[in-house]
């Protein structure tokens, strides 16, 4: 994993110091969140719409998995254990490693149309991020029953050295995100801001749910 690029390291933030600095140029930003259980194929869709829609992939999981082999972090350690016990990582830094990608791109003139991939997990990032960074445009969900997610994180684990694609684990996991996760896709959809995809077929039945949920918001694929 890259250490973060072009940035201080990241560091905790001062008593009585704002977690964010407002006005930042992430708030250009247009941002689809994109959730679902793990293993319900949100990566695996997200470098499908990278290719045809021109968005940026910030995957919150890869973000904290680079900032725990960076060398020198502070938080290595935290984040090493909250990712093996299937935690959620305390907000501040995940928040902080998200806007900090973003503004990274933005400066870099990349793009400004970001998937965040497997975030908000938790409402306090859900609330922090809307009111101190962006408001998220809409979430895409990926709908997909719990003994099928179950199967396609044990195949993964033969080949992906994750430390948390384990029976001990994935169980941990599907714990957290039915208490934690499932009331922000909640609470984004009582707000409208919902589009549910069924995750149960092969990956290019999905992404063509993914197309008709981009196209039901209005959004265009490139050179459109
Ligand atoms: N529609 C699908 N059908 C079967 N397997 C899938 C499908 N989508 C993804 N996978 C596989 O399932 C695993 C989890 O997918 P991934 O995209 O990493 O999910 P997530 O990011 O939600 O955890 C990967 O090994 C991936 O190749
Ligand atoms: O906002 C986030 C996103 C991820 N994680 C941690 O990172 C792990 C892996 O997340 P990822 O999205 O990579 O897993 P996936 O759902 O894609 O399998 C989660 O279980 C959490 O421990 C976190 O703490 N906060
Ligand atoms: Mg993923």
């Amino acid at each position: 994993m890259p250490p973060l690029k072009d940035k201080p390291a990241l560091q905790a933030p001062k008593r009585n110091q704002p977690l964010f600095t407002p006005g930042t140029a992430a708030k250009q930003a247009l941002v689809v969140f994109v959730l679902g259980g793990p293993g319900a194929g949100k990566g695996t869709q997200c470098a499908n719409i990278v290719r045809d829609y021109g968005f940026q992939h910030l995957s919150a999981g890869d973000l904290l998995r680079a900032e725990q082999d960076r060398e020198g972090s502070e938080f290595g350690d935290m984040i090493k254990s909250y990712i093996k016990e299937g935690q959620i990582v305390p907000m501040e830094v995940t928040v902080q490693l998200l806007e900090n990608a973003m503004t990274g791109a933005i400066e870099k003139d990349e793009s400004r149309k970001f998937l965040i991939d497997g975030f908000p997990r938790k409402m306090d990032q859900a609330v922090a991020f809307e009111e101190k960074v962006v408001k998220s445009r809409f979430t895409l969900f990926f709908d997909l029953a719990e003994e099928d997610m179950r199967k396609r994180l044990l195949k993964r684990g033969e080949t992906s050295g994750r430390s948390d694609d384990n029976e001990e684990s994935i169980t941990k996991r599907f714990r957290t995100f039915v208490e934690m996760s499932m009331p922000v896709v909640e609470w984004f959809k009582k707000d409208g801001r919902v589009v549910k995809v069924d995750a149960r077929k092969s990956p290019e039945e999905v992404y063509e749910g993914v197309k008709a949920a981009f196209e039901k918001e209005g959004i265009e694929m490139k050179g459109k």
